[in-house]
């Protein structure tokens, strides 16, 4: 298995309204290709924070992240961007589709910003296998109004796919939906992994953080081990 990420030691400290707050004080995962982690804790213990940092949305004040052989503890912004669109697909817990685009058009504009100049065909070609991944190639033409919300997030974790991300990180991405849609949008992630994408899934659902590979908690700015995994 290729060693996708590691990230050893991290801190940081955020500015709080009265005194700066130590969110992250020593956080280590490391993540391999086709691996599935799931991060749960109580809400504000930090778990967007952490994402942020992988993403390369922020910077730690400490430690080392190593993205594969790179160390990109302390990268510059502008060489950020460009990794982050390289290497990283995001999902949110809201969709951010453009309403008055067919879902094919919405996966399109993720080769639109930054992927280099390809012919039509291609990219059409590839819009339509991201959107055959999650199930929902059938829907191509329908415009997001149209769409159930678990449609509209798997339309988005589709436009995530279709750069082929070594990393997918996801934040709550079924915090809008019911338990049963939320399973559709989950298998919808886990194809990502059967591609060798690594999978980091930010949830509050127990159920949901049970369907990955490993289930860590973050708690007082450590990742370690849940102890509430149910084991089938
Ligand atoms: N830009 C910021 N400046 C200062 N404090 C912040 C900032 N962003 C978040 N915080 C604080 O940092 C703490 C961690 O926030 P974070 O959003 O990472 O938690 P979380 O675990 O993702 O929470 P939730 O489950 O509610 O989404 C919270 O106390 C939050 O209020």
């Amino acid at each position: 298995m290729t060693r996708l990420i590691q990230l050893s030691a991290i801190t940081k400290t955020l500015k709080g309204q009265q005194q700066p707050r130590t969110i992250l004080a020593g956080v280590d995962l490391t993540v391999h290709s086709g691996e599935s982690v799931a991060i749960l804790g109580r809400s504000g213990s930090g778990k967007s924070t952490l994402l942020s940092l992988i993403g390369l949305f922020d910077r730690p004040d400490s430690g080392q992240y190593l993205l594969g052989a790179d160390d990109i503890s302390r990268i510059a912004e502008r060489k950020a961007a460009a990794l982050r669109s390289a290497q990283f697909g995001f999902v949110f817990q809201r969709f951010f589709l453009l309403k008055n685009l067919t879902a094919a058009q919405n996966v399109a504009m993720a080769l639109v910003n930054g992927q280099g100049w390809q012919p039509r065909r291609m990219r059409k070609a590839r819009v339509m296998a991201a959107l055959e991944q999650v199930g929902i190639a059938h829907l191509a033409r329908n415009k997001p109004p149209r769409l159930s919300g678990g449609e509209q997030q798997r339309v988005a974790i589709a436009r995530a796919l279709v750069r082929e991300p070594k990393i997918l990180l996801a934040d709550e991405p079924t915090g809008a939906l019911d338990t049963e849609t939320g399973n559709l949008v989950i298998d919808a992630l886990h194809s990502a992994t059967q591609r060798g994408c690594g999978l980091i899934l930010v949830t509050h659902d127990h159920d949901h953080a049970n369907r990955m590979g490993r289930v860590l908690r973050l708690t007082d700015g450590r990742l370690s081990p849940a102890h509430e995994r149910v084991v089938a």
